[in-house]
């Protein structure tokens, strides 16, 4: 089936500078990509230009052969066969769920029989057959996002593109609600785009993370490679409760996964006339052991299976760690960095 190829895309809106730039991305049929970056990078432009509602200043957007648009041309969102879940569900209030999940079948004139037949397969995938009948103000935050998915589903997409849909809901419920994300990606086959600023979201939920910042994309790979090996100081410290130190390091060693003996080397016997290298380094890889290096507690707290520290090296330069066994603020350690990551 069909990739969704995005190529040297750029978005200008007026004078400012380009809200996105020169972003080139393939996502294969049938994957979950999560774009992934702070707030007003560019995330919800990509999406909204995929889905038909903006059109690229330049660069193009292709289903497989087919061009969506490129500054020239301008597929509309309905010839696009693809589906927008929103933040807001965009539920109609005065329909039931069923009303509401057929709608886009009545639009396009399915036969009653056959869309009866889709809405009820339909709310069967995403658990909400026995609340056809209800409307919408008496569903639950989550019950109602399920059914702007079931609404989804039903025009069978060949993508669907969702921007922040957990945002309005609560913690218990965002858990509840990933898995029923994880359910409909592999009951429907769609190619998914989920829009988020969460990074735990999208480790959670995608096949691939697509990290942006200030326009660009930064990094794209499963998130696995993008939590293990991050490329650059700003995806290494969106992703995951790392702490970057800056260590002075011989430039010839192309060694990008530090072990201790190295990163002893380089924090105690500081080489001025070497280059500094950012260097990610994992809480659960700083080990409180008699034999490594010092460490002011600056701050302990307790966080249910473990104790979460600040610590602050004899330089200055702070450090995350966590502890099975209780530390007390303004004590002083002793830790070992098991590894770190070259950036
Ligand atoms: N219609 C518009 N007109 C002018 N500027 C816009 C418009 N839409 C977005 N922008 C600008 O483009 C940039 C990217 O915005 P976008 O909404 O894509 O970011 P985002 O990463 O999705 O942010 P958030 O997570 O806060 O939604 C921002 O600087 C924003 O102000």
């Amino acid at each position: 089936m069909a990739p969704l190829i995005l190529n040297s895309l750029e978005k200008r809106f007026a004078s400012a500078a380009p809200a996105v730039r020169d972003l080139s991305l393939t996502v294969q049929q049938g994957r979950f990509l999560a774009l992934l970056g702070p707030s007003g990078c560019g995330k919800t432009t990509v999406l909204r230009m995929i889905a038909g509602f903006e059109q690229p200043t330049d660069g193009s957007i292709l289903l497989g052969e087919r061009l969506l648009a490129d500054a020239a041309t301008m597929l509309p969102p309905e010839r696009r066969n693809m589906a927008m879940v929103f933040q807001s569900y965009a539920l109609w209030p005065h329909m039931t769920v069923a009303e509401n999940v057929g709608y886009p079948l009545t639009v396009r004139g399915v036969g009653k029989d056959r869309a009866r037949q889709k809405v009820r397969e339909a709310l069967s995938a995403v658990r909400l057959e026995a609340y056809a009948d209800r409307r919408p103000a008496a569903l639950s935050g989550g019950q109602r996002q399920r059914v702007a998915l079931a609404r989804c589903l039903v025009t069978e997409p060949d993508v669907v593109l969702l921007d922040e849909p957990l945002a309005n809901l609560d913690r218990h419920l965002r858990q509840e609600m990933e898995e029923t994300f994880r359910e409909f990606h592999s009951r429907s086959g769609a190619t998914m785009i989920y829009v988020t600023h969460d990074q735990s979201e999208a480790m959670a939920l995608a096949t691939d993370v697509a990290v942006m910042s200030e326009g660009r994309l930064l990094q794209v790979a499963p998130p696995e490679v993008i939590y293990a090996r991050p490329e650059g100081r700003i995806v290494g410290g969106l992703v995951g409760q790392g702490s970057i130190l800056s260590v002075r390091m011989p430039a010839e060693e192309a060694v990008r996964h530090l072990d201790w003996p190295r990163l002893r080397d380089a924090l105690l016997h500081c080489n001025v006339a070497a280059p500094r290298s950012d260097v990610l380094v994992r809480p659960q890889d700083v080990i409180l052991d008699g034999s490594g290096i010092a460490a002011a507690v600056m701050s302990s707290f307790f966080e249910g299976e473990r104790y979460a520290l600040r610590l602050q090296l004899a330089d200055g330069q702070p450090l995350r760690a966590f502890s099975r066994q209780a530390v007390r603020e303004g004590e002083t350690v002793r830790v070992v960095l098991q590894s770190g990551w070259r950036l």
